[in-house]
């Protein structure tokens, strides 16, 4: 994960007619996490999308060095096959890399089909893939949601392993995210 950053320059965010935010910026090295927080609506998720790629900016520039990987309320598993199979097909492409599945307590539901996982059985298996992917930079939009106290616990023990072996993290959540030396940044602050 040597060399991961990303850099972001004086960015604004339109959507539809409303301008979001504007003025952010901010820079991350390998090692680091960032919490984004504010309120429902503010533009958490939109600024999760202009990190991926997936939403131009309005104004301003994003630099990326690494590869991304994105963690949000859609995971990219196909609903109608067993879970394991689904990964499976991720696997294919990522590589056989351990995805953890043990660890996230999805070991019995290999043979349960992705539309039958419960909110927070999702997760964790959306998880699972965002580790297979083995990407420096990851971009986790409501990490939390659905997840029970263990699950939110195992989701902080993630980012932090992932720190520490060099990768960054952004984390938009408005739930409070336990993590040593993580830095914040309140969206409202740069509200348009
Ligand atoms: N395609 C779109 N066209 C117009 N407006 C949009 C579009 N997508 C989102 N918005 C608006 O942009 C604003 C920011 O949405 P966004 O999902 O980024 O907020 P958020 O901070 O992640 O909210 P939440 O905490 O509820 O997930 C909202 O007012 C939303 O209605």
């Amino acid at each position: 994960m040597q060399g991961a950053s990303l850099t972001l320059r004086d960015i604004a965010c339109r959507r539809g007619d409303n301008l979001l935010f504007r003025g952010l910026s901010f820079a991350l090295v390998g090692g680091q996490a960032l919490h984004l927080t504010g309120a429902n609506g503010i533009g958490k998720s939109s600024l999760i999308r202009i990190i991926a790629g997936l939403l131009p900016a309005y104004r301003g520039s994003v630099e990326r060095e690494g590869a991304v990987a994105l963690l949000d309320e859609r995971p990219a598993l196909d609903p109608h096959l067993p879970l394991g199979r689904a990964l499976a097909f991720w696997q294919r492409l990522d590589g056989p890399e351990d995805n953890q599945a043990a660890r996230l307590g999805l070991s019995d539901l290999m043979d349960v089909p992705v539309r039958y996982l419960s909110t927070g059985q999702k997760k964790r298996a959306a998880l699972a893939r965002l580790i297979g992917q083995r990407a420096p930079l990851w971009l986790l939009d409501e990490p939390l949601n659905g997840l029970d106290a263990k699950g939110v616990a195992l989701v902080e023990t993630l980012v932090a392993e992932h720190c520490r072996g060099g990768g960054i993290c952004v984390i938009a959540s408005h739930q409070p995210i336990s993590l040593a030396d993580v830095r914040r940044l309140a969206i409202a602050d740069h509200a348009a």
